[in-house]
């Protein structure tokens, strides 16, 4: 793999809430142009977002008790980072109501983070009773979105976010950002790639020991994919980033290789393609795990996730949910088998 990258230093600085983090100097132009990778590692960590995401759309409301054993079985295939489940209003996001049962029925895998979504304080305390080690605040880079989602403006919900990073730090919690409609907004159209290194910057500098950047509603390419990792890379190191594409155009691959190019090696994604925002209109589902996992060790990368086992838990969550399985790579692996 080549590496060519020259990283500037990075100098100890002291963020809002007292922690001691590293703010990354900007990168030089002529690096982002060699097209080289920033990063020499070839392991990437993979974020099965599909109990959170990937059901949370659904309408059937799937019992806790396939839940929990869809994530048991999740657990077995080598996943470091579950997404569990949300602590949101249930008027709002009913299917993710038991939110606090699944936490205490699933059976935690040492090595294994189950994280879960915390929109505010209230959100928080409940996943602190729950015994959540890690959460997920989550904001937007378009107000229209904003609003819909967490029924709140960009600033309100900084305001929000910073209240939620402080109390989950006073307790030991570790706090991942998601920025939403990082590629275009079903309400606003194309989104500025400056608009999301603002929030970015702002969502790291709070405390977000790392943040993702989601293509909400699927609509982004490799190029405008790169502009704006151009644009957010400047202001947060791309060590302390993840990707989150949705696949809705069939863009998700091509934007997650695009991504690896600027060093990132988090990658977000939902067994069996599961998912999509109930507040954005015409989202579909997240880019299959199944897909990312055969994409990354074809092209040489590591995730420690076993494929063929992804496969039979896709396989599983589908056909609970009466419908074919959204993974191309697991449709066709399954063919082959039969
Ligand atoms: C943020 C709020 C709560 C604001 O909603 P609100 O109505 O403005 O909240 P409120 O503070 O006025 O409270 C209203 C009621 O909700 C309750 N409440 C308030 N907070 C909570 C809570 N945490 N848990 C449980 N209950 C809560 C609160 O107690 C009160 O109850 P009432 O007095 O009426 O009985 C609401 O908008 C909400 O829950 N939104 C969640 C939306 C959501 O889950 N969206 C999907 C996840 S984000 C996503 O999918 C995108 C992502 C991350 O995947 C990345 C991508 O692809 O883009």
């Amino acid at each position: 793999m080549t590496v060519g990258f020259t990283l500037r230093a990075t100098r100890p600085v002291v963020n809002c809430i007292g922690r001691r983090v590293f703010e990354q100097r900007k990168l030089p132009r002529r690096c982002l142009q060699t097209g080289k990778l920033p990063s020499n590692s070839n392991k990437v960590r993979i974020v099965e977002v599909g109990p959170r995401d990937g059901l949370q759309n659904e309408k059937k409301l799937v019992p806790t008790e396939i839940k929990v054993e869809f994530i048991n079985r999740l657990s077995k295939t080598g996943l470091t980072a579950i997404e569990t489940t949300s602590f949101v209003s249930p008027k709002w996001v009913p299917q993710m109501s038991d939110a606090n049962k699944v936490m205490s029925q699933i059976t935690r895998v040492p090595g294994i983070c189950y994280s879960a979504l915390t929109p505010n304080t209230k959100g928080l305390e409940n996943a602190i009773a729950a015994n959540v080690e890690e959460v997920a605040i989550f904001g937007a880079a378009s107000e229209t979105f904003s609003k819909k989602n967490i029924n709140c403006s960009i600033d309100e919900s900084l305001q929000r976010f910073g209240d939620v990073i402080k109390k989950a730090n006073e307790n030991g919690i570790r706090v991942r950002g998601y920025i939403s409609c990082v590629l275009g907004c079903p309400y606003e159209g194309e989104v500025a790639p400056e608009a999301v290194a603002g929030t970015a910057a702002k969502m790291y500098k709070m405390g977000c020991y790392e943040v993702s950047l989601a293509d909400t509603i699927g609509v982004g390419t490799p190029g405008s994919m790169a502009k704006m990792l151009e644009s957010v890379i400047k202001v947060v190191p791309f060590d302390k980033l993840a990707v989150h594409c949705h696949d809705t155009y069939g863009q998700a691959l091509a934007n997650i290789f695009c991504a690896l190019q600027f060093g990132i090696r988090v990658v977000d994604c939902s067994v069996a393609g599961l998912g999509g925002c109930p507040f954005a209109k015409g989202a579909t589902g997240n880019v299959a795990t199944e897909d990312v996992l055969y994409m990354l060790d074809k092209s040489g990368y590591e995730t420690g996730v076993d494929l063929a086992k992804m496969v039979d838990v896709g396989n599983y969550i589908s056909d609970f949910l009466e419908r074919s399985n959204g993974s191309k790579v697991a449709v066709a692996l399954s063919a082959n088998k039969s």
